[in-house]
């Protein structure tokens, strides 16, 4: 495909996207019914749809509307392309640009528009990040870095980075993590690698792992994920300690891959039905990963920032403060409570933690750490209290 043929292919599977279809359904049926795209015209043309999702409201400004035309326009000025040298209707590329088009002149209403977040969030999302929201706003219009963890069962660092460079993956260090690397080349070849097939190394964002190290593990003979998901923290956890580790998630669907997981790994992981759950508790260490906006991550899942409202924001931060007062019921006298989310809003993270400490007396809180979107890392957060026996 022409390099004007990929950018007419993300008009069209943008239009779709646009009204309300899946971003991944819509891509995989266009590759279906597109078998003249190669691999890399189907990686080309998934990078520009998910980059104008991440600058959905900015590059409607610049392209003069919210359509795939408008949004891939739009992306043509923002990188400082010519737009004539994609839009000239030959070879399957889009259309010459209109009168209409070549006379737009963007103006940007709001910091909020400038900087793609939705107008309701910005006051929460500035509030939340003070002095670094615009950074961290920017930091979420490109696409975030592919890192992976270094599994310490199977082997050092230093190994692991020999290992992928054997495959043609090149790595080096992420400061956020002892085991942390970020993929430097090679990303796509990652999930057919012996180094991941063999369980040298999972694919995690540095700050993910980065949680996982501020939880005390190794006073922690029993340990619980308690909202394990496919497990990526309860390996991570597994890979650093003796300990006897137990995922349990209120949907277990979600904890299906977790076997295949540990047995790659070579880690020992006990899924635990919420039935289990009460037999088996109470535990020394609990991790509460819980659902959250998902605003650390949005430059994987760009839709997810279009999609939160302050309503389901609401009831998102009413779940936690459930789900955390649940697991809170699952730690032994003495043991440690540990509330991480994939967020960087206030409301999800301090004021969370704020609460916990006054609906409960009896803990101690013992740590607070944020990770934001513009340091390297996916935003996250976690805060860590230790019972005292009292409550
Ligand atoms: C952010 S995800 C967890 C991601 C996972 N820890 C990881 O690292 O891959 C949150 C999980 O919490 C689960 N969940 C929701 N409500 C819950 C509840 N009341 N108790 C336990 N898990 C819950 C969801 O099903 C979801 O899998």
């Amino acid at each position: 495909m022409t390099p004007g043929a990929r950018v007419q292919a993300a008009i069209e599977i943008l239009d779709e996207i646009l009204t309300g279809q899946a971003v991944e359904k819509t891509l995989t049926n266009w590759a279906r019914r597109s078998r003249f795209a190669g691999s890399k015209d189907r990686a080309a043309v998934r990078d520009h749809v998910y980059q104008a999702l991440r600058c959905r409201r900015s590059y409607a400004v610049l392209g003069g509307s919210e359509t795939g035309r408008g949004l891939m326009l739009g992306a043509c000025k923002d990188q400082g392309l010519d737009p004539a040298a994609l839009f000239h209707g030959e070879g399957h590329a889009p259309s010459a640009l209109s009168a209409a088009e070549q006379s737009i002149a963007p103006e940007f209403h709001s910091d909020a528009e400038r900087h793609d977040i939705p107008e309701w969030l910005w006051p929460v999302f500035s509030r939340s990040l003070g002095t670094e929201a615009i950074a961290a706003a920017t930091a979420l219009r490109s696409r975030a870095a592919v890192h992976l963890r270094v599994n310490l069962l199977k082997g050092d660092r230093d190994n692991a980075i020999e290992r992928l460079t054997r495959e043609g993956i090149a790595t080096e260090p992420h400061p956020a993590s002892p085991t942390a690397l970020t993929v430097t080349e090679g990303a796509r070849r990652i999930k057919n690698a012996e180094s991941y097939l063999q369980g040298f190394v999972e694919l995690q964002d540095a700050a993910s792992q980065a949680v996982v190290d501020k939880l005390p593990v190794q006073n922690a003979p029993r340990i619980l994920d308690y909202c394990s998901g496919g497990g990526g923290k309860a390996l991570a956890i597994a890979a650093q300690t003796q300990a006897e580790v137990c995922a349990h998630d209120a949907d277990p669907r979600r904890m299906r891959d977790i076997p295949e997981r540990a047995m790659r790994a070579g880690a020992d992981i006990r899924c635990l039905t919420s039935e289990e759950l009460v037999t088996q508790a109470p535990f020394d260490l609990v991790l509460c990963d819980a659902p959250c906006s998902g605003s650390g991550s949005w430059r994987r899942d760009p839709e997810g920032k279009w999609r939160l409202t302050q309503d389901t924001l609401d009831d998102t931060v009413a779940l936690q403060a459930r789900i955390l007062d649940e697991a809170a019921q699952r730690v032994a006298p003495g043991g440690v409570l540990a509330f991480a989310t994939c967020s960087m809003l206030d409301v999800e993270n301090s004021q969370q933690t704020q609460r916990f400490q006054e609906r409960h007396t009896g803990w101690a809180h013992l740590s607070e750490t944020a990770w934001h979107v513009h340091s390297g890392t996916d935003g996250f957060y976690v805060s860590v209290f230790r019972r005292n026996g009292t409550e």
